[in-house]
Parts: structure tokens; sequence; C-alpha cells
């Protein structure tokens, strides 16, 4: 589903994000990332969704190269792609119902498709009882739910986390990451990004180790 093949990233007057990174996360399998800040986590992540592009090496995402996919395939490529932020990037404006709503009314979903998927998206983060309320007077935690809500609510194949339990206490860190198993367990392609090695050792999923942008542990 996630193919490196000898990818590397430099960006413009920096240092080399990514040296050499070759591996395949199979269609259904749940990996974490990790290593210390800078060690080019998100880089790696960015490429994934074409937020940045390799300076040399391929990248494969559900069987497109990357590297030809057209400005005008891009939307269609996201389309395939849920993504969850650490600052959950929430519209304060906006009820709970509204912020999971956002991306289907962007790719043109009927209102009353989009209300029967963004209420199953809830229900499956556990917060069906809270659609109308605003995102500002919800928990951290469940805040973060309804990121994760919003990122799964167009059934992306690939689900991708960068840092997705950085402000959560350890309770709270791990029922996030075993939602993120819920959604591997029906076939979603789940790629989670965190340095909580405390966390992510203890949940048995392979573990993609970078250090200054090589990757170094694959286990
Ligand atoms: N847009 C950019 N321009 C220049 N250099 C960048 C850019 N983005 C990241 N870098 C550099 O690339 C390296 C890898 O950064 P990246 O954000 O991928 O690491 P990370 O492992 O995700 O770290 P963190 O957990 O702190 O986010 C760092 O040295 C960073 O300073």
């Amino acid at each position: 589903m996630i193919q490196f093949e000898h990818v590397s990233k430099r960006y413009d007057q920096g240092h080399d994000a990514l040296k050499d990174v070759s591996f395949t996360l199979n269609a259904g399998e749940m990996a974490f990332l990790t290593g210390h800040s800078g060690a080019g986590k998100s880089t790696l992540l960015k490429l994934i969704m074409l937020m940045e592009r390799p300076s040399s090496g391929q990248v494969t995402v559900a069987e497109q190269d990357l590297g030809r996919l057209s400005r005008s395939g891009i939307p269609y490529l996201r389309r395939s792609i849920g993504v969850v932020f650490q600052n959950h990037q929430l519209l304060s404006d906006r009820t709970v119902f509204d912020n999971v709503a956002l991306p289907l009314h962007i790719s043109g979903y009927s209102p009353e498709d989009a209300a029967r998927r963004v209420r199953a998206a809830l229900d499956k983060v556990g917060l069906l009882a809270k659609e109308k309320m605003n995102p500002l007077a919800l928990s951290s935690g469940e805040q973060q739910r309804v990121g994760i809500a919003r990122a799964i609510v167009h059934k992306p194949k690939v689900l991708l986390a960068d840092e997705p339990t950085g402000n959560l206490d350890p309770q709270l860190s791990q029922e996030i990451m075993r939602l993120f198993e819920q959604f591997n367990r029906v076939g979603t392609t789940v790629l989670v990004a965190s340095h909580d090695v405390s966390l992510i050792s203890k949940m048995r999923h392979r573990m993609l180790v970078l250090k200054e942008g090589r990757l170094i542990g694959d286990e």
C-alpha cells in the first residue's frame, strides 16, 4: 500500500531530512514510526500525502507512483488518505458534527449521505452524543477523537497520524492508539508517528525507527 524505495529528502537550505529510506507497508498492515525529534518522521508522512516531494527515490501509495502523479491527481490521492495531527486543527466556530463533515463537503457528498457518514464516524469514536457541541467544550482526548472521526469519515484506505497523543496523558494516549487498532482491524492501513516509545512498544506492532533521517530499525 505504501512503498518507499531509496527515498531521500533535502530541504532547501536545510540538511537531509531523509536519507535512502526503503520500506513497504502492505495493505491492511499497522506500523509505528518512531525516532527523536527531527529524525524525519513528519517529513516521511508529508511525502506520502504529497505535501512534499522527495529529492530522490520513489514513493508509491495505493499503486500510484507519486513521482508520476500530476497536480490534478493530488486530490484523488488525498481522498484515499486520512490524516490525524497532534493539534487536531478543529474549527472552533463550528459544531463537532460540522468539523467532521468538512472533508465530505469538499468532496461533494449530498447532505444526506454526508450526515449518515458523519454519524457513523462519530459513533466509531464514541462521540455521537456530542455532535452538536462546540469542540472547545470537549476534553483534549475528546477533541483528538473528533480529529480522528474527521480523518476517517471518507473511509480512507490509509490512515496516517503525526504524534496523535502528544498532549494526552498515558491512559488517554492508550485509548487513542486502541482506536487506530480498531480501524486497522477493519482493513485500514495505519501508520502512526510517535516518539512515545514506552506506549508503542507495549502494542506489538511493527516499528520503523528513524535516526537522523535514516531508517535504522524495522521490527
Ligand atoms: N520545511 C522545512 N524546511 C527546512 N527544513 C525542514 C523543513 N521541515 C523539516 N525540516 C528539517 O528536517 C529535519 C526532519 O524534520 P521532521 O519534522 O521531519 O522531523 P520529526 O522526526 O517529525 O521531528 P518532530 O517530532 O520534532 O516533528 C529537521 O532537521 C528539520 O529541521
